[in-house]
């Protein structure tokens, strides 16, 4: 009897949509993708002209795109491999391929049902409702062409086992290949993406204490760095630092800056930093730049010894643990129990957002895969 869609092991998923930031890939995309992704933002010119130097120094392209092809392609790998057959589509919010035209092709190949992967791990504005808002924006655009898709996302994931394990894989891997480490002059650099300071003071459901950014990154830093004490038995103080500040400067972001702590751990005797970018799932610009570069200028200049650590990228760990929680969404989907896998015992994020979580603090727009 031939295989009926509705038991694919996906069900009733017909197709997994990654949905990313985007990025250039040519000199002259920079300038028109800048513009796009600060519209309506308060980031001065001078800012934009900085930050399109930062992708010049790479020939004008980004490496996110090329990253997200290759996920897409080990999501597709592992998906099969656990006897589904849903493609996996993929769709940018400031470049091509843009949300609305893969949303678009999807509805014309009757891909109804769709379960959303966003390259972005933890809940705040930028890496959780945008996203939804982009979304949102994408259905508004097609109209009636959009009227009978579904459209559910996966729960924000910086808490999942897998995602805590190839973080840890990642540290170990590269704390081990330092030569003479000194734990007593090293500092293991948590990173991520720094946001306005009001951002996080509003990231998580609304009925809690806000500021759930930080929050995640500080649980999943903890458990990263245990993971380093156990598997190595080199426990390194840890700290969470914050790296490709924009905006306004009267606007107050989220500090210490990686580049200034790193002068100040350097005056301190440290002579090591290990830096851990666990902000991000791929080595994108803010990785290639903001830390291989530039920080690790500011490191070199104050004679500290500099080792990044890898992303997660298309690490096995990470594909599976992307793929674990799309089978957890679908049998959610389907009215299933599902007891959802988390690597602590605190809060976890359910993958329909409550009302008013994370809000838009410039306008408030319609977003999909939540309670408003
Ligand atoms: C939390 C967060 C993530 C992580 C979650 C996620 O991954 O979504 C993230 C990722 C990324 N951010 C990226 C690039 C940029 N972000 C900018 C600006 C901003 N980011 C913000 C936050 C975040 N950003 C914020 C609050 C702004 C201010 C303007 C605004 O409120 O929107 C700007 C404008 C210029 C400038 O830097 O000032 C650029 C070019 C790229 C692409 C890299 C590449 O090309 O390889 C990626 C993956
Ligand atoms: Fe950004």
């Amino acid at each position: 009897m031939p295989i009926q869609s509705d038991e694919d092991a996906l069900a009733p998923y017909d197709a997994v949509l990654l949905l990313s930031f985007g990025g250039p890939e040519a000199p002259e995309e920079v300038m028109p993708f800048l513009r796009r992704v600060t519209a309506g933002r308060d980031i001065p010119e001078e800012r934009l002209e900085e930050v399109a130097t930062h992708y010049h120094h790479f020939g004008g392209r980004s490496p996110i795109n090329d990253q997200n092809r290759a996920l897409l392609a080990a999501l597709e790998t592992e998906i099969a491999g656990r006897g589904s057959a849903v493609p996996v589509l993929w769709g940018n919010r400031n470049s091509d391929p843009f949300v609305t035209d893969t949303l678009r092709a999807a509805r014309a190949e009757g891909l109804l049902r769709l379960c959303v992967v966003v390259t972005s791990a933890y809940s705040s504005y930028s890496g959780c409702r945008q996203y939804r808002e982009d979304l949102a924006a994408a259905t508004d655009e097609l109209g009636i062409a959009a009227a009978d898709l579904v459209i559910d996302k996966i729960r924000p994931y910086a808490l999942h086992p897998g995602f805590v394990a190839v973080n840890t894989e990642h540290l170990v891997e590269t704390v081990e290949a330092i030569p003479d480490l000194d734990p007593a002059t090293t500092r293991l650099l948590f990173v991520t993406h720094s946001v306005p300071n009001a951002m996080d003071d509003t990231s998580g459901p609304g009925d809690g204490d806000g500021n759930l950014y930080v929050e995640q990154h500080l649980r999943t830093g903890r458990l990263v760095a245990q993971g380093l004490a156990e598997r190595t038995g080199t426990s390194l103080e840890h700290e969470l630092v914050f790296c490709s500040r924009s905006g306004s400067p009267r606007t107050p972001w989220l500090e210490p800056d990686v580049n200034d702590r790193i002068e100040e751990l350097a005056a301190e005797g440290v002579r090591t930093v290990v830096v851990a970018p666990i902000g991000f799932v791929s080595d994108h610009m803010e990785v290639v730049n903001d830390l291989d570069r530039e920080a690790k200028e500011t490191a070199d200049r104050v004679d500290v010894r500099f080792a990044r650590v890898p992303t997660a990228g298309t690490h096995p760990l990470f594909v599976e643990a992307l793929v674990d929680l799309v089978h957890e969404r679908a049998a959610e989907a389907r009215d299933e129990l599902v007891v959802p896998a988390q690597a602590d015992g605190g809060d976890v994020r359910p993958s329909i957002c409550a009302g008013g979580c994370c809000p838009n603090l410039r306008a408030a727009k319609p977003a999909l895969c939540g309670r408003d």
